[in-house]
């Protein structure tokens, strides 16, 4: 298994979000998170990525794991390639510069490689965020919401991507709102929301 997560609970600002969750996604599989808005998809990935403690329960997580969130973290004086460069290597994937190189033309954007980061459109910076975990190596993605903001050629992209993880022995958690055709054996529903 490469994500065990085992009677999980969440709250923030002191408020229950989620109780008893337990679920887990083995090497090649994926799972697709739905719910409506502030049900605590994010939570749940953030506390999956560990960057939010649990209120109850225990995951377990490889050691190497990207979340793409909202905020792509990338440096916005840099060119795209050298923000993305400067990831791959704190993520510490071999070979960054040829990663990066990769993974931009994965996403489509080899062409704005030299671009500053503060000059790209909404959907390209979301294309950015993907190529940054792609170029991660990370064996375990978490992503939340990435088809936010894509056209219609990106978000096929986006799912030749993750099938592409997935076949080559990764595994994915994605938490979408749009109908995304992924190679999920498992799907989880949380229900409540605010
Ligand atoms: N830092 C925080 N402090 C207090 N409450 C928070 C904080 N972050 C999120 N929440 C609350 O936790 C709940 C779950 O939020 P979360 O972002 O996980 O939901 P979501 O399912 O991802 O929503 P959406 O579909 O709108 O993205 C929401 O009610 C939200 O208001």
């Amino acid at each position: 298994m490469t994500l065990v997560v085992d009677g999980l609970a969440a709250r923030r600002g002191g408020r229950a979000i989620f109780a008893d969750l337990s679920f887990a996604v083995d090497a090649g599989d994926a799972l697709i998170v739905t719910g409506p808005n502030g049900v605590g998809k994010s939570t749940l990935l953030r506390i999956c990525a560990g960057l939010l403690p649990p209120f109850e329960g225990h995951v377990t997580r490889p050691d190497r794991v990207a979340l793409m969130a909202e905020a792509a973290a990338l440096d916005p004086d840099r060119t795209l390639a050298q923000a993305l460069a400067f990831w791959s290597k704190v993520d510490g994937a071999d070979d960054p510069d040829g990663r990066v190189e990769d993974a931009l033309a994965d996403v489509d954007l080899a062409q704005l490689a030299r671009v500053p980061v503060r000059m790209l459109s909404t959907g390209q910076r979301r294309r950015a965020a993907m190529a940054r975990v792609v170029a991660s190596g990370a064996e375990l993605w978490l992503l939340d919401e990435p088809a936010n903001g894509l056209d219609a050629a990106a978000v096929a992209r986006l799912e030749v991507l993750v099938e592409r993880h997935v076949e080559r022995g990764g595994s994915a958690v994605v938490a979408t709102h749009l109908p995304l055709h992924l190679p999920a054996t498992q799907r989880l529903v949380l229900e409540g929301g605010a």
